[in-house]
């Protein structure tokens, strides 16, 4: 965080010292701001923003206070325990920088891979991808074929892929089986299913250590669907980011679970 040297209108900013996603402790946050007579207010809990963003301002309300209140402000805004991590953080408002991952990105659809539509899902997940400090190394094409789609996914971890992005094929029509392609991959503990519009057809799970995402066809016609809200959380060194894989079965989850909670396990007999 840069805290800013001036006091502008009584008013203090906090800026973004580098790219990432943005931590507020809540409850410490909440404590400061019971104290009446000086605030705090920032932006959401888990914002992705940038160098040089302003994420928080600071103020004395009635401009001119005791001494002794901010002496109270400093020691809630100096010993914060944080709610997901479960230790001191020493802040209040934090930026985690993001880790960059190499994406390998699988189109499905008959409709796009015998060229009767064109691709509009490949350009949409670059995007999202440069957008966080992410690249794409691998993009393969698969039609509505559990082996294709497996076969791509396996070519893309070959190509050197951390992060595995499937698109289409999560409905509930016939065509749609890139569930099965994912699991036919190798993917486990899956989970599909999400309390969020749009993407409540959105699949997590991993093969070894690598995540995979399945997106429904909403997350190349929405700005910000459920992927959005899970992606700068995976690539943060947090408990549910990519560095701490080995606790993806349980602890990944429940920490999604502020923004996405469980709805559904696939199990091994009915992927649908
Ligand atoms: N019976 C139900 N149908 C649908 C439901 C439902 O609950 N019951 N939910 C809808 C919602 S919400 C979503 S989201 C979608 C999920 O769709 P899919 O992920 O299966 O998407 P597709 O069927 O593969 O494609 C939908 C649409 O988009 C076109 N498409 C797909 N991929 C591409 C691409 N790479 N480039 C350009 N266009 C693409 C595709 O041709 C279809 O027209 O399900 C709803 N239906
Ligand atoms: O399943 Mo859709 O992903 O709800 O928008």
């Amino acid at each position: 965080m840069e805290y800013s040297d001036k006091v502008s209108e009584g008013k203090a900013s906090l800026r973004a010292s580098c790219d990432g996603l943005l931590k507020i402790e809540k409850e410490a946050l909440y404590r400061f701001n019971l104290l009446g007579e000086i605030m705090c207010s920032t932006l959401h809990t888990n914002t992705p923003v940038k160098k040089g963003e302003q994420v928080a301002a600071t103020r004395l309300i009635p401009l001119v206070g005791e001494r002794s209140l901010i002496e109270e402000a400093v020691i809630i805004a100096e010993s914060v325990e944080s709610a997901e991590l479960g230790e001191s953080v020493e802040k209040i408002v934090r930026v985690l920088p993001l880790k960059k991952v190499k994406a390998g990105l699988v189109v499905t659809g008959s409709e796009v891979y015998y060229g009767r539509i064109e691709d509009k899902f490949e350009a949409v997940l670059r995007g999202k991808m440069a957008e966080l400090g992410s690249e794409v190394v691998r993009v393969g094409f698969a039609p509505d074929d559990a082996s294709r789609i497996a076969e791509e996914i396996r070519l893309c971890l070959e190509a050197g892929a951390d992060l595995i992005i499937t698109s289409g094929g999560m409905s509930v029509d016939p065509d749609d089986v890139t569930r099965t392609g994912i699991r036919k991959a190798g993917a486990v503990d899956t989970v599909y299913g999400t309390p969020v519009l749009p993407g409540a057809m959105f699949l997590v799970g991993r093969i070894g250590e690598v995540p995979v995402f399945g997106l429904p066809a909403c997350g190349m016609f929405h700005k910000i669907t459920v992927f959005d809200l899970i992606l700068p959380r995976i690539l943060t060194n947090e408990p549910s980011g990519v560095s701490n894989l080995p606790l993806w079965g349980t602890e990944v989850f429940v920490a999604i679970a502020n923004i996405a909670s469980i709805r559904s396990v696939i199990s091994e007999n009915n992927p649908k």
